[in-house]
């Protein structure tokens, strides 16, 4: 039997790369769709030469058409398309008097757009391949819960839940599911920049702005990418097939409901 196919936006490094790397071991063919060539090619050898199967496509996730050739690429090339992961995104540090349009646009287009693009590009390829398929689309704590200095982040991530309710409604009839997870504080590029920018603003190191996110989180440890990884494993899995419109929080004990 030919294997499922996932594709993974953002997959160049941190928690997109670890869903990737994830979902290989469970049997999946992954295009690693990323903007950065260098960090996209060597995830997609990493997971070739550990015995999986993998491309790499290039995509900046905020522009419509590019979302759509990928998508279309990664069919070509492995004759099936079943699970899209549209995780990439954004985090600058964005205390309210700071934000201006340019970084409005930026921000909202990468997270927001391209979950738009993204479940586009997905719903024609699955119809064309005359079968359902599921959309997993990454929010945040932060969108669950407005974090401070995070006024645009948290507003995107907020939206996409939005975007994942109401689509899972539009695309149910389709066979065609649409989740999202919340991660925590994850130690990522990302992560360590936001923690970085927050500190420097308060006078303060590294270590003090990685705590004004990490103190409440109930299992007393920040996350690693692969605890990501294994929640989005059970999203894009047969297991979770009676799931739409939820948000699955990946965050340690943070937020409750
Ligand atoms: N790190 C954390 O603590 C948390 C992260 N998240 C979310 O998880 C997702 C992944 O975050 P991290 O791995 O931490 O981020 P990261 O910044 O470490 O990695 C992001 C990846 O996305 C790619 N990317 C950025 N812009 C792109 C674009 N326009 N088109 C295509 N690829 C693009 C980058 O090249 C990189 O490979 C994001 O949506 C983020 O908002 C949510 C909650 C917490
Ligand atoms: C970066 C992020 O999603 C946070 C702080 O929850």
């Amino acid at each position: 039997m030919s294997k499922k196919v996932a594709f993974v936006t953002g997959s160049g490094q941190g928690i997109g790369k670890a869903i990737a790397q994830r979902l290989s071991k469970d049997g999946f063919a992954i295009a690693i769709a990323n903007l950065t060539e260098e960090k996209g090619k060597k995830v997609a050898d990493e997971i070739n030469n550990d015995g999986g199967e993998a491309i790499f496509v290039q995509v900046d996730v905020s522009d419509r058409d590019q979302m759509f050739n990928a998508m279309n690429e990664t069919v070509k090339h492995f004759g099936d398309l079943n699970v899209v992961v549209n995780n990439a995104g954004v985090g600058p540090t964005t205390p309210i008097d700071t934000i201006t349009p340019d970084q409005f646009d930026f921000v909202y287009k990468t997270n927001v757009s391209s979950v738009i693009w993204g479940t586009q590009a997905a719903k024609q390829q699955f119809e064309k391949l005359g079968h359902g398929g599921k959309i997993i689309n990454a929010t945040s704590q932060a969108g669950v819960v407005g974090n401070p200095n995070l006024a645009l982040y948290s507003g995107s991530k907020f939206a996409i839940r939005g975007i994942t309710q109401s689509t899972a409604r539009d695309l149910a009839p389709l066979d065609i599911t649409v989740n999202a997870f919340a991660p925590g504080i994850v130690k990522t590029p990302m992560m360590m920049d936001i923690a970085h920018q927050v500190a420097q603003n308060a006078n303060k190191d590294d270590e003090w702005g990685m705590k004004t996110f990490s103190k409440d989180i109930a299992l007393g440890r920040l996350a690693e990418s692969s605890d990501i990884a294994n929640g989005v494993a059970f999203l894009a899995g047969k297991d979770s097939d009676y799931i739409t419109g939820q948000t699955l929080e990946l965050d340690g004990g943070m937020q409750f409901h």
